[in-house]
């Protein structure tokens, strides 16, 4: 079985050098995502020819950030448009039959024959099996693509996620909570060729935990065969540490431990940037002033790619991306009492901060690490 796969517009518009880098790392992404025999990459398009036992081998590269679109093909050889014909009628007069179809052909090369001609009689030659041409609106497209002295068949075209290879962008913390919108901000970071390295608080014990690897095993899906890193903190010792302090400001100083831990960590694994699924004003520690008390003194970027999306939009992507099933189970974390303020004051949070005196590598030591 052979693939032809487009990789996404974006990749074709790079410098020389950065697409040969960009195509590099997806064709390293297919060869990690799929069981493929041989892949090659001609004229800006990558085939694989798959490995016969490689089963959902669609869903699989419909996944593949990088790729725009993909067909599964037939390639032959030819001499003359009389060869064309002959092989398209063979392929395609099963699949045309009964159905209203259209013939779509392209031609790269120099031949004694148009795409309008091969449109022409291919069309003419599957007639007799179908129920009739239409070009506006038909059941079936038949594609014949002629490159020098190639043709390909196809008559499907699945959809890519499209977005840039996962690699090419270097990595990321995300801090990931294991509600709807941490996966999707992952998933966004992704999709723009990041690594994630999960950095999770644990507030709920087990159930927490195996939420946490639930979406960690969607996500993967969407990794393009990289490896990804967590690490679980035990938050429940920083919730006793935040007792000391006005209820009103804990939840704030919790994202803040969450974020210089962040930090630590962006240093240690060699990350440049902190990924969260805050949006804009969506619950009270996520005001305009709570984002700006929770990041001060962070010397890292910290992207929030949900910040201008409403909660429906976000649920919508966390039901395509699949890790929405899992997310609705994570049971509120009510531990840290009391809503936060929507307006907190920096000074008097620093200065609680330095009551709480918190040992962040401490926290990190004492993480449980995995790799899915
Ligand atoms: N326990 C946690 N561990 C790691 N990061 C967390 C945790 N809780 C929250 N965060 C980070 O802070 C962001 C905002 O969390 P918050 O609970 O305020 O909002 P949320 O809308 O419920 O987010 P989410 O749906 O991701 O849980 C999260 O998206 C995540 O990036």
């Amino acid at each position: 079985m052979i693939i032809m796969i487009r990789p996404s517009g974006e990749i074709a518009l790079k410098s020389p050098r950065s697409r040969k880098n960009f195509e590099h790392t997806l064709i390293n992404n297919i060869k990690s995502s799929v069981n493929v025999k041989r892949i090659w990459k001609t004229q800006g398009l990558i085939f694989i020819e798959l490995n016969n036992n490689d089963t959902g081998y669609i869903e699989k590269i419909s996944k593949i950030f990088g790729i725009a679109s993909f067909s599964p093909i037939i390639i032959e050889k030819f001499n003359n448009i009389e060869d064309i014909v002959n092989q398209a009628k063979n392929i395609f007069s099963e699949i045309v039959k009964g159905k209203v179809f259209a013939v779509r052909a392209k031609r790269i090369g120099s031949h004694n024959f148009t795409s309008l001609d091969i449109q022409r009689e291919v069309g003419a030659a599957l007639y007799p099996y179908s129920k009739g041409v239409n070009l506006d609106n038909p059941e079936v497209e038949v594609f014949v693509e002629v490159r020098q002295n190639f043709v390909y068949f196809y008559h499907e075209i699945y959809k890519g996620p499209k977005g840039l290879p996962v690699g090419i962008a270097g990595k990321t913390i995300v801090l990931f909570s294991g509600g709807i919108d941490s996966p999707v901000a992952s998933w966004m970071l992704m999709k723009r060729g990041a690594i994630p390295i999960f950095l999770n608080f644990n507030l709920g014990g087990d159930i927490h935990k195996k939420i946490v690897i639930e979406e960690l095993n969607v996500l993967k899906e969407w990794s393009g065969g990289h490896k990804l890193r967590a690490f679980i903190v035990k938050g429940i010792d920083v919730l006793l540490k935040l007792s000391q302090i006005a209820k009103g400001d804990r939840v704030v100083m919790l994202k803040r431990v969450m974020y210089k831990t962040a930090e630590r960590l962006a240093k240690k694994t060699g990350a440049n940037s902190i990924t969260t699924g805050e949006s804009l004003s969506q619950v009270s520690s996520q005001t305009m002033v709570n984002l700006f008390v929770t990041e001060y003194g962070i010397n890292y970027p910290i992207f929030r790619p949900l910040i201008g999306f409403d909660k429906e939009e976000i649920m919508d992507l966390a039901k395509k991306i699949g890790t929405y099933q899992y997310s609705i189970k994570l049971p509120e974390y009510c531990a840290i009492s009391t809503k936060a303020k929507t307006s907190t004051k920096l000074e008097e949070i620093l200065s609680e901060e330095e009551k709480i005196s918190i040992d962040y590598d401490k926290l990190l030591e004492n993480a449980e690490t995995f790799e899915i």
